[in-house]
């Protein structure tokens, strides 16, 4: 079994990404997450590109202790110099030199010939092995450079000390079965390529990043560079953990993996993607929050039955909790079953059947039925005591440069119906002023928060709310495609639970 070598270039191309700016204290966080993923380098930035980068660089140089720091350099020695200040403190420290091969950047940026290339590339490895030890040389856009030339610069940059050789696929223009034979025609070609580590870097501009760096490990290929999540330059680079995953995975058939410590691939994921503001697409490989997901009722059966037959890889083995069944309206009883034990119901059929009735009533109006609807809906369905308070409606009165007034219209649990308006500092404010009155009951509002709000058409508010009376203190939640309705929900129903607890009668039945 080979163990592949993990470059990540989160905070060097992933920072790369459109609109994307990691300030030093946050490439600093997400370094020590990589540290505790266990990847081998950590291309921290390219010191040369400005002085906050330089610090960047400085900084994770300094805090960084299991894993190689490296910054990226053009094969020009003021980088080169700036790239060995920032390193100066690295316990372990690589410079990477990058210089481009191929006919296109050759002609149209670089404006040298394939002589100069080849003898700027050898003198720039030359000059960075005077500061380091470790030298990595990218011939940038290799995967489109004329594979005779190609070969004789990885021979020459190994002659003049180059520890590892990166062939990137820059454009990402590579198809897998092209990509992993450079590396077969390289290790055939240059023999020295066995003393050192040979690098694939993949972007993902046709969407196949992970298959090339898959296919560059069956050609030879030591060392595997991404991004996590796979953000970066364009359509990005290959995402790490995916890289990660397919060899663990299937290492039957790569008989390779890596030393990630993989249960800090989902923290790792969420730091990346918070830090950087790239959210991860619910469909993402490995980490999007469906991956672990079964929607489908045939799907929740069989993977109840014996999870392999609809999952591959455990969500625990990447840091997730457990498998997530997505109730919806495909669902059927066995998932709403176990969704129910999972959360803490030990239900009789005869109860099980009555929620999950009102639980496909429920489906039809929401598209995902969260853990919290499952609770609302059980717990409605389970009344000891009938709420005291049901919001009939609540319409509001708001201008930028008026004061906000409420009215809302509460059903007794008795039927008979209680009509208030308040004005407020605010919407929310009038809102529960007016409840107030209309419930005649004294509460304050200790906390407020709307947790969640979703996107799209169904797009939902979840407010809660805690109230305190005397000694009292209860909870309550309200979730409504308005906030505004949530909160007013939310407020009743802990108006409720208060009454409840104080043990007063509350004759009507609770619905959902
Ligand atoms: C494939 C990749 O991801 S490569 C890394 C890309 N990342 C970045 O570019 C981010 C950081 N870059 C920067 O901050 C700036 O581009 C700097 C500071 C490096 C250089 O800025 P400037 O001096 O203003 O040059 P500018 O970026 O406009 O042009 C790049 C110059 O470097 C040259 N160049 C490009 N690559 C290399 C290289 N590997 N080695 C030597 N020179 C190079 C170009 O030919 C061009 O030279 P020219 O001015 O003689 O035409
Ligand atoms: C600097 C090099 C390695 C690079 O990012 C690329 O070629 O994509
Ligand atoms: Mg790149």
């Amino acid at each position: 079994m080979r163990t592949i070598e993990i470059f990540d270039t989160t905070l060097r191309d992933g920072e790369q990404s459109p609109g994307v700016n990691i300030s030093t204290n946050e490439k600093v966080e997400i370094a020590l997450q990589l540290e505790k993923l266990g990847v081998n380098r950590i291309e921290a930035g390219f010191a040369a590109a400005s002085p906050g980068d330089q610090k960047s660089v400085a900084e994770v140089a300094k805090r960084v202790k299991n894993a190689t720091v490296v910054s990226l350099a053009r094969a020009v020695k003021d980088d080169m110099d700036k790239a060995y200040e920032a390193l100066r403190n690295a316990q372990n420290a690589s410079l990477h030199v990058f210089l481009a091969t191929s006919p296109i950047h050759r002609q149209f940026k670089l404006n040298m010939s394939k002589e100069e290339v080849l003898a700027r590339a050898v003198e720039a490895v030359t000059y960075a092995k005077k500061y380091f030890t470790e030298v990595q040389f990218s011939a940038e856009d290799a995967a489109r450079t004329e594979i005779d030339f190609l070969a004789e610069v990885v021979e020459a940059v190994i002659k003049a000390g180059a520890t590892t050789v990166n062939i990137p696929d820059t454009v990402g223009y590579m198809t897998p079965y092209q990509y992993g034979n450079i590396f077969r025609e390289l290790k055939k070609r240059v023999p020295s390529t066995d003393l050192i580590r040979l690098s694939c870097h993949c972007h993902d501009d046709l969407g196949m990043a992970v298959a090339n760096s898959l296919a560059a490990v069956e050609g030879g290929a030591t060392q595997v560079e991404g991004t996590i999540n796979g953000i970066g330059e364009r359509a990005g680079n290959a995402a790490l953990e995916e890289v990660a995953l397919a060899l663990e995975t299937r290492k039957d058939y790569y008989q390779a993996t890596t030393k990630l410590n993989l249960k800090e691939i989902a923290r790792t994921s969420q730091l990346v993607s918070r830090l950087t503001g790239m959210i991860v697409p619910g469909n993402k490989a490995v980490v999007g929050a469906n991956a672990f997901a079964h929607e489908s009722g045939i799907h929740q059966d069989g993977v109840l039955k014996e999870v392999t037959t609809y999952e591959i890889i455990r969500p625990e083995s990447v840091g997730f909790k457990s498998n997530k069944l997505v109730l919806g309206k495909h669902s059927g009883r066995h998932a709403f079953k176990e969704k129910l034990v999972d959360l803490g119901y030990h239900l009789e059929q005869e109860e099980v059947n009555v929620a999950f009735a009102a639980f496909k009533v429920l489906c039809d109006k929401k598209k995902e039925i969260t853990d919290d609807d499952i609770l609302a809906l059980v717990d409605s369905k389970m009344v000891r005591g009938p709420e005291a308070f049901q919001l009939e409606s609540v319409q509001l009165a708001y201008g930028n440069i008026s004061v906000p007034t409420a009215s809302v219209r509460l059903v007794r649990a008795d039927g008979s119906v209680c009509e208030e308006a308040a004005c407020g500092n605010g919407s929310v404010d009038s809102i529960y002023k007016a409840i107030d009155r209309a419930t005649g009951e004294e509460v304050s509002l200790v906390d407020y928060k709307i947790l969640s709000v979703t996107h799209g058409q169904d797009a939902l508010g979840e407010v809660f709310v805690r109230l305190q009376q005397g000694d009292l203190i209860v909870t309550g939640r309200g979730v409504s495609t308005d906030v505004l309705e949530a909160s007013a929900i939310a407020y009743v129903r802990a108006v409720n639970k208060i009454m409840e607890r104080r043990g007063e009668p509350t004759p009507v039945s609770a619905t959902i």
